[in-house]
């Protein structure tokens, strides 16, 4: 069997040594954290099935790292240790659920009995599972907590599942953790991106297809929903997906099996979908670009992810964490940022949301020369950050409302005369002005 594992938290460098070394020698697992914030990422990124903390620590103390636990696990025991114990602080600590208070000097026996009591109690309970589903998802702020709540309510039964929220705010680490808590979650889960797989080909990455179906179709291929089978199949960027297709998946989704290109037999297939977007699809049902019907087969339940700026609260929890994935990697010892970077990192307005948070701490990490990160490498990271690439299809689109503003000032507005020079008849010229928001009317000399 596994070691149970326990996270030690203390500010003092000998006691977590000397623990660490009472408790490993006892047979378990030890996780260390000199501060109740490192405690919190600790337990985010490694579940312990046990917290012994200090109760006197800068910043967060015992207390409050109990109270930050509680809100993203409720059941895993915590145990807090204080040379300061007073009767008051341990009664009050036992009415807000802590499993055991204990005083310095620490009595080993004493404590190695209150560890196994407070282990078994748990053991075969919810926590582990309830804890282990949602890892990786770094929070303390209500919103995202109450978010989590509603993923574990969805996750019971097999309705689709649209989840909303700008670019970079973890919607496809929802869409995993979704299907980590239902009961399929030892099947596959299975990640589409809608818009980075070509129209041509995303009919038979779907679907499959049969042997020599198309030209460079050597062999059948099952697709994406059959290798999804009884699992989860998380189709990102759906509003990407183009009109000839929407019709078809439809069609799946309302029948439940799956054509593949080239073949005449269906096959029946069990999937939930999950899909995403950062589009506003209400408009594209509106324009006509994204099927009304679709749109509420797969919307029949809305899971609304935060914007980073709207749970800044989040913040020093994910740099944290971030800081220690760059530290383990690099062999780095980084220990955090000076209080001028934190500020910057809590007040910037994160439009590329949690992936960009994340690239601007390993980039100041990479480049600091000292422990503490300085404000100025947060600030230049913040800065780089903010002169995006635009993605090819957004250069495209400049590229040509320039090309077709110079093309209309030359001829002043004469569309027949334009539509010449662009080699395209007018009608098709006139699609395009349209596509690009242009109307001649604005070009012609009066
Ligand atoms: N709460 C979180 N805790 C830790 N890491 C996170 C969290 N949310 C997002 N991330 C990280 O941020 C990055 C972006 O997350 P993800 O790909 O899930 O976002 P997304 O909303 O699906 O983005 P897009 O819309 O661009 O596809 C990933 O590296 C992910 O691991």
């Amino acid at each position: 069997m596994d070691k149970q594992t326990i996270l030690l938290v203390d500010d003092e460098e000998d006691l977590l040594s000397l623990w660490t070394l009472r408790l490993e020698n006892a047979g378990y697992a030890v996780l260390t954290a000199r501060s109740g914030e490192e405690a919190m990422a600790v337990f985010n990124a490694s579940s312990p099935q046990l917290v012994i903390t200090d109760l006197r620590m800068e910043k967060m103390d015992g207390m409050a790292l109990y109270q930050a636990i509680r809100e993203i696990n409720t059941t895993v025991p915590v145990l807090i240790i204080t040379a300061h114990g007073s009767i008051p602080e341990a009664v009050d600590a036992t009415q807000k659920g802590v499993f055991a208070f204990l005083t310095k000097p620490i009595d080993g026996r004493k404590l190695l009995a209150e560890i196994e009591r407070a282990l078994k109690t748990s053991s075969g309970s919810g926590p582990l599972a309830t804890a282990k589903w949602r890892q990786g998802i770094i929070s303390r702020s209500a919103v995202m907590e109450q978010l989590l709540d509603k993923v574990r309510l969805v996750a019971r039964s097999n309705a689709s599942v649209l989840i909303r929220g700008q670019s970079g705010t973890g919607k496809e680490l929802l869409a995993k953790a979704l299907h980590r808590v239902s009961e399929r979650a030892s099947r596959p889960f299975v990640p589409v991106n809608c818009s980075a797989i070509p129209e041509a080909l995303l009919e038979s990455e779907l679907f499959g297809h049969a042997r020599g179906s198309f030209s460079g179709a050597e062999r059948a291929y099952e697709g994406l929903f059959r290798a999804a089978d009884h699992g989860t199949l998380f189709l990102d960027e759906i509003g990407d997906m183009p009109l000839p297709l929407q019709v078809k998946l439809l069609r799946v989704l309302q029948e439940r099996q799956v054509r593949p290109v080239g073949d005449t037999a269906a096959i029946n297939v069990d999937v939930r979908i999950v899909s995403a977007t950062h589009q506003d699809l209400e408009q594209r049902v509106k324009d006509k670009q994204f099927r009304e019907d679709l749109y509420y087969r797969l919307n029949v339940v809305t899971l609304e992810v935060p914007s980073l700026g709207d749970r800044r609260e989040d913040i020093p929890l994910l740099v944290e964490h971030f800081l220690g994935l760059f530290n383990r990697q690099n062999e780095r010892t980084i220990v955090g940022f000076s209080p001028e970077a934190m500020e910057a990192l809590l007040e910037a307005p994160w439009p590329g949301n949690i992936r960009q948070l994340q690239n601007v701490v390993e980039q100041a990490a990479a480049l600091s020369t000292t422990d503490l990160i300085p404000v100025t490498l947060i600030s230049s990271a913040l800065r780089e950050e903010n002169v995006k690439i635009p993605s090819f299809d957004e250069a495209r689109f400049a590229f040509g409302q320039r090309y077709l503003v110079q093309l209309l000032q030359m001829t002043g507005g004469n569309v027949a005369r334009a539509a010449r020079i662009a080699d395209r008849n007018r009608t098709d010229f006139y699609k395009i002005l349209n596509r690009h928001h242009i109307s001649p009317h604005l070009f012609k000399n009066e």
